[in-house]
């Protein structure tokens, strides 16, 4: 597909194959980690009926709810407007280029020495394609360097420039290689299944694959599929039926995003609980090393905590949606909130 064109693809979906299930994987193999866990717990059913009632009150005051399972319009996704999506609303195919570019680079912003945070990141890159359309072409992002990404994201000191440059030459390389340059292809060619949209970039990316192995047993968390999955969806109107190919049928298969905001929020909400030895050393900013148990027990937790939370508020809101809820209050009370556990990773 040339760039420029609108994208449309009506789904050759029914003639492929079902994917590998590995976001169902990601629903079962941390609840298995759960009924192993020594670090890390689930809260009360009494917290989670509290929090789950205090959530569903803010959500309604605040005019958001799906009726019969469909995905609500109004749990905001960019309303102070940091993201770029000049192209979307007519199809067009650089809104999606430009969220690879975000998420393959939407991880571990804590050890900045200037604060960076995520706002930075999807304003400075959307400056750069506003800036310059074809920034994020995939002959580009095969020669991104370090100092492209400190450029876009200038003033801030921008912690691991060189993994992150390199999550981007792999992408380009994989964009050229076999989508013809354009990430929209590789949607395009998941017959418009989120899911799909996971396993294909799990399979063909190695920078997103988020696996790890928890007392000899595999597990899978995929944050940064996910989250890349659910922002094209969101980008483009979050649509679930009709021709688009970002109109994913399957949004409410996909879990939370297990990194480290949304687990500081649950955390003084009761329904996640640390051991003390835990709690002391998160408190003190030690940083947890990545595949250690406390480690995957906090990001297995945030993910069953989120279904549980979902279900205890009646399913009107998909993971997603929730995840999105929450880390939003996550960021506006981060103040108040204890310190979220540090690890240095390229999955979050
Ligand atoms: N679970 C979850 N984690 C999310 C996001 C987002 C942003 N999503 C956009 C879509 C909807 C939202 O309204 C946003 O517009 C970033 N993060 C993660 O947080 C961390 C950075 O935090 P801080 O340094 O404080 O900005 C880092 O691991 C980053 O990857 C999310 O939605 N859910």
């Amino acid at each position: 597909m040339a760039a420029g064109t609108p994208v449309s693809s009506a789904a050759a979906a029914a003639a492929l194959p079902a994917p590998l299930d590995i976001v169902g994987r990601v629903r079962s193999t941390t609840a298995r980690v759960m009924e192993a866990a020594r670090h890390v717990s689930l809260g009360t059913e009494d917290a989670f009926a509290a929090a789950a009632s205090e959530l569903a009150a803010a959500a309604t005051a605040a005019g958001i709810g799906a009726k019969d399972g469909a995905a609500s319009t109004s749990v905001d996704w960019d309303a102070a407007g940091w993201h770029y999506c000049g192209d979307a609303s007519a199809g067009g195919p650089l809104t999606c280029q430009y969220v690879f570019v975000l998420d393959s680079l939407n991880w571990c912003f804590w050890p900045s020495a200037t604060s960076m945070e995520y706002d930075a990141l999807a304003v400075g890159l959307r400056k750069a394609v506003e800036a310059d359309p074809s920034v994020f072409s995939a002959e580009r992002l095969q020669g991104a360097t370090a100092a492209d990404v400190r450029g876009w994201l200038a003033p801030h000191d921008v912690p691991e420039a060189e993994e992150r440059a390199e999550m981007l030459r792999e992408l380009g390389h994989v964009l050229a290689a076999e989508y013809g340059g354009q990430a929209a292809n590789l949607v395009s060619a998941c017959g418009q299944s989120a899911c799909r949209l996971v396993a294909l970039l799990a399979s063909r990316l190695p920078g997103f694959r988020d696996e790890t192995v928890y007392r000899g047993r595999r597990v899978f968390l995929y944050k940064r599929a996910q989250i890349l999955a659910a922002d094209v969806w969101a980008a483009y109107g979050r649509l679930t039926s009709g021709p688009s190919p970002f109109a994913f049928r399957d949004m409410a298969s996909l879990t939370m995003f297990a990194d480290y905001r949304v687990p500081q929020l649950l955390l003084p909400m009761g329904v996640l609980r640390y051991s003390p030895a835990l709690e002391a050393r998160i408190a003190a900013q030690e940083e947890l090393c990545p595949g250690s148990e406390e480690e995957v027990e906090i990001r297995a937790a945030s993910v069953q905590a989120v279904e549980k939370l979902r279900h205890a508020m009646g399913g009107t809101l998909l993971s997603v949606e929730l995840d999105w809820l929450l880390w939003q209050r996550g960021e506006r009370s981060k103040e108040k909130l204890p310190p979220h556990h540090r690890t240095r990773t390229v999955c979050y």
